[in-house]
């Protein structure tokens, strides 16, 4: 297969960050993007439908002059301090459509995340009676346990037990990157799904750690050993409705990923269905392309699916070797490198 024609896809979790890079993150995601679930961890974070409402206005102005724009679906960051009262304003507000938990101190800009998550359960109520879904970054914050096992253990310790307590809670398991969590999610009930990104799809620990330290695939939770890589693989392309297009695009200055204290995160929007495809072909599973990557999101968040569509061709072609981003600059995902499917129509303008 040459040439592929799909559902215009959305992506289920995106950090576009604030300020002067609005612009340029936003440029790169509206390019063939739908919608996009608008990650809430700035500083400070957006904690409140106030300030979603106001973050998405500026993602709307960063779009100006565009030739076509995405719509930005945007999340609460949960802490300590929300309430009820909150969420049932989220619930009931156009522009609110999940709410994140970041347990405390776990990835970039966590520090107002959760540090008692069980003293939120009437929150976490909240959510479930107004049916406003939960995205978890699901790694425990435990000194003592291994980073690389960190995923599995917050599967053991919190997510069974919210799972069990919370029957009607719509859950998204974000960023998945081990076989424990692909079981977890596939077994669990159908109110439990999961996004997985591009790069955990594309690499694993040693692409990372061999021959050398490559500060631009690190991100959390981190890239895995090869046998969860490949049962990642293995979920995306399934064909199971639980898994979705998630891409994480993470954005840092090139500065900030290449120090002696590198900060975590991948930027993909600038390939982003063009990374997706690439695995999906190697796996022999063009065809399941579509489903994870523009139907399984809407209908799990319960929005209508895109009724255009868009076009890829295999076609190799360089991705730069750095990007702007606001008044500064990023390291895109492979830079210098190829790219073997290219986004031929972006279908109609919106
Ligand atoms: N994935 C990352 O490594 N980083 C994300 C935060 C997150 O999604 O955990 C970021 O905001 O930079
Ligand atoms: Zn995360
Ligand atoms: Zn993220």
């Amino acid at each position: 297969m040459t040439e592929l024609t799909l559902t215009r896809p959305d992506d289920w979790h995106v950090h576009l960050r604030d300020g002067p890079a609005l612009v340029d993150t936003c440029a790169d995601m509206a390019r063939y993007f739908g919608r996009a679930i608008v990650m809430p961890n700035l500083t400070p974070p957006v904690t409140t439908v106030a300030a979603a409402i106001a973050y998405r206005d500026r993602i709307v102005a960063a779009m100006t002059g565009l030739p076509r724009q995405f719509e930005p679906l945007m999340t609460l960051y949960l802490t300590d301090q929300t309430d009820a009262a909150e969420i049932r304003r989220a619930a009931d507000s156009e522009c609110v459509h999940a709410v994140k938990l970041y347990p405390a101190g776990a990835t970039t800009n966590s520090e107002a995340g959760v540090a008692d998550l069980e003293s939120l359960f009437p929150t976490l109520e909240a959510m479930e009676t107004a049916d406003l879904p939960l995205l978890i970054h699901g790694e425990v914050t435990d000194p003592l346990v291994d980073i690389f096992d960190r995923e599995k253990i917050f599967i053991d310790r919190y997510l069974v037990p919210i799972v069990q307590r919370f029957p009607g809670l719509r859950v998204v398991l974000e960023h998945i990157t081990t076989a424990d969590a692909v079981d977890f999610v596939s077994t669990a009930p159908a109110t439990v799904a999961a996004t997985i990104t591009a790069h955990h799809l594309l690499l694993n620990r040693n692409d990372m750690l061999v021959g050398g330290i490559r500060p631009h695939y690190y991100c959390l939770p981190i890239l895995k050993r090869n046998s969860h890589q490949q049962a990642l693989v293995r979920a995306a392309c399934s064909g199971s409705r639980k898994f979705f297009l998630g891409t994480d695009s993470a954005p840092h200055s090139t500065a900030n990923k290449e120090t002696a204290c590198g900060c975590a995160g991948c930027y993909t929007a600038h390939a982003a269905i063009e990374l997706y495809a690439e695995v999906f072909e190697a796996a022999d599973a063009l065809p399941a392309l579509e489903g994870f990557a523009a139907h399984f999101g809407p209908d799990f968040y319960k929005l209508p699916r895109n009724t255009d569509t868009i076009t890829l061709r295999k076609n190799s072609w360089q991705i730069p070797v750095s990007r702007a981003m606001g008044d500064s600059h990023l390291t895109p995902l492979r830079a210098g490198e190829q790219a073997y499917w290219q986004v031929v129509d972006q279908g109609r303008p919106v």
